[in-house]
Order: C-alpha cells, then structure tokens, then sequence
C-alpha cells in the first residue's frame, strides 16, 4: 500500500477549548474571534479541536461535528493545520467522525485508546486505531496518548509496532505522557515524515531533546509566545535561556481553571466547562492570571 504523506505538523498547536455560552451549548460564534487570537497574539499557527482540552469526550456526535466544521471553516488560508480529534469510545462514532473530518476538509485526524473498556495488549488498540483509520484513509493520522487521562498504559512505542502497514496513513503520535524513554523509542523507530508532538507543556523542553518535532497542549493557547521562544531558543542551540522560560512554567491548572483562565488572559468568551467539571470561580481565574502576566513580564 502506498503511504498517504500530509505536511508534516511542526511547532506549536494550541489543543482549543470549546467555547460553550453560560448555557452550556456550544459557541460557534467565538471560534473566528479565537483564531486570529492565536494568530495575531500569540503565534500560533495550528490547532487540535476536540480533544481532552476541548471537552471532546463531554460533547454529542453532532456538537463534535458542528465544531469540527468551524474551526476547518475559519481556519482555512489562515492557520497551517488543524487537526480534528476524532476518538470515540465506539468505533462506529469514531469512524463517523473520521469520515465527516476527511468531508469537510480537516488536514489530520488524531484518535485516543478507548478507556472504559480498555484495550488489552497494543495489537488490540491497533486494530481499533487501524478501523477508524480506514473509514478515512486519505487523513493523516496521529495516535493520542494520554495514559493519565484514559488508563490506557500500553508503551507507545509497542502500539507503534508494524503501524504503518495497518495504516498506511499513519502520520505521527501525540504523545501526552510523561516516560521520555518510551517518547525517545518512538523517536527512534519513526521514519522522518512522521511528526512527533510532545503533550505535556510543562516538560516540553525535556522532549525537544529526545526529538520532538513540535508540540501540542492546552497553555499555548495562552503562552504560545513565551513557548515559541523557548522552541526558537532550542533551535540555536541557547540550552540556558529555553531552560529559564521552561522552568518559569512549571505550573498545572486542572481543566476549569485552564479555561477559565484562557478567557480572562484573552478575553474570548468561551463559557464554563462542562459537567462532570466544576466551573472555576472568575475571582480564582482573575488571580491566577494577574500571577502569569507578573511570571510572564518577569521572563
Ligand atoms: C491532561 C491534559 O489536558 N493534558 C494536556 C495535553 O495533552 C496538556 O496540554 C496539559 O493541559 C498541560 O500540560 C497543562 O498541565
Ligand atoms: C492537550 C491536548 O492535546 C488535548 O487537549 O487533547
């Protein structure tokens, strides 16, 4: 079989929230608003839609489609990729989102394990990942994972094994975990056009040295120009002043106080998180963000 090749994703994505209104419904209308946010305010030039960030396990088929085709809508000639996370716990919705991604023009597709039944051994979340692949198979498509999130602790590595004769679209691996060793053997074993994403923003650094080829996380939305310096920093080769913006940004927000967050650092609109997750109090969000401008202006 011949491999489908996209552009290789490279740099930082900004893994979007979903903008829901104080109703709770989706906010279509914040999505144009929050691209040329990242564009113009931070630098970012590509984004991963309904993932863990994004809520995307929280919303229907539907509402996921419906974002799906806004955030490829305003994007296009705008942003450089947007990737459509299409991970369902059933494959029949999986593909159904794979399908309506690859219809409405996304440039890549990312799929996480299922986690209520949980995949037994690599070969079993490979053939799951290899059914959703083939329901879109001209799609450039990333594996997601995220052990502390789904429980999935399957190496990726070992899910990686043989990949590319399963999915001849395989493209590259969103690697949200914390073993660097097992990030640097999926480096090692992975042929060059393959892109692999880094996940988790407060180690981005760390990643970059085993091999990184850019990064995708929920903080670039709202530190995508102090990371971008960091990643430029590294590109030169200047270890000392990508350690010091790295280690300036050694804090974690839980998802609600991200969001939240995002909202008073831009003032987008972008509404509470929804339930099972508690909506952060805008006093909290407003100190934590008046603490990263002082971080921010102290770099
Ligand atoms: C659990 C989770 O949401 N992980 C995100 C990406 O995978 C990260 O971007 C984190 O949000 C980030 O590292 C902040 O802790
Ligand atoms: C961080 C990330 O990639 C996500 O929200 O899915």
């Amino acid at each position: 079989m011949t491999p489908v090749v996209g552009r290789k994703a490279t740099g930082l994505v900004a893994a979007t929230f979903t903008p829901l209104t104080p109703e709770g419904e989706i906010n279509l209308s914040e999505i144009r608003p929050y691209i040329d946010y990242l564009l113009e305010q931070q630098g970012v030039k590509s984004i991963f839609v309904n993932g863990t960030t994004g809520e995307g396990m929280s919303l229907t088929v539907e509402e996921r489609k419906l974002l799906a085709v806004e955030w490829c809508h305003q994007g296009k000639n705008k942003l450089e990729q947007v990737i459509v996370h299409v991970g369902c716990m059933s494959l029949k919705d999986s593909q159904e989102l794979a399908r309506h991604a690859a219809e409405i023009g996304a440039d890549g597709i990312s799929v996480i394990s299922p986690s209520f039944f949980k995949p037994a051994t690599a070969d079993a979340l490979r053939m799951f990942l290899q059914e959703v692949a083939a329901a879109a198979p001209a799609m450039p498509f990333y594996y997601y994972h995220i052990p502390a999130v789904t429980g999935v602790n399957l190496r990726s590595r070992d899910v990686l094994e043989g990949i590319a004769n399963q999915i001849p679209s395989f493209q590259g691996l969103k690697f949200s975990g914390s073993d660097l060793m097992d990030f640097g053997q999926c480096v090692s074993y992975s042929p060059s056009h393959w892109s692999l994403l880094y996940g988790i923003d407060e180690q981005l650094l760390g990643a970059l040295a085993m091999g990184a080829n850019g990064a995708v996380g929920s903080t670039y939305n709202y530190l995508g120009s102090s990371v971008n310096r960091l990643m430029s920093a590294f590109d030169k080769g200047d270890l000392p002043k990508a350690r010091t913006i790295q280690v300036h940004l050694l804090f974690r927000f839980d998802l609600s106080v991200n969001k939240q967050l995002m909202s008073a650092v831009s003032g987008l609109a972008l509404g509470p998180p929804r339930l099972p997750l508690l909506p952060c109090p805008h006093p909290k969000a407003l100190s934590i963000a008046q603490r990263l401008q002082q971080i921010l202006g102290d770099q």
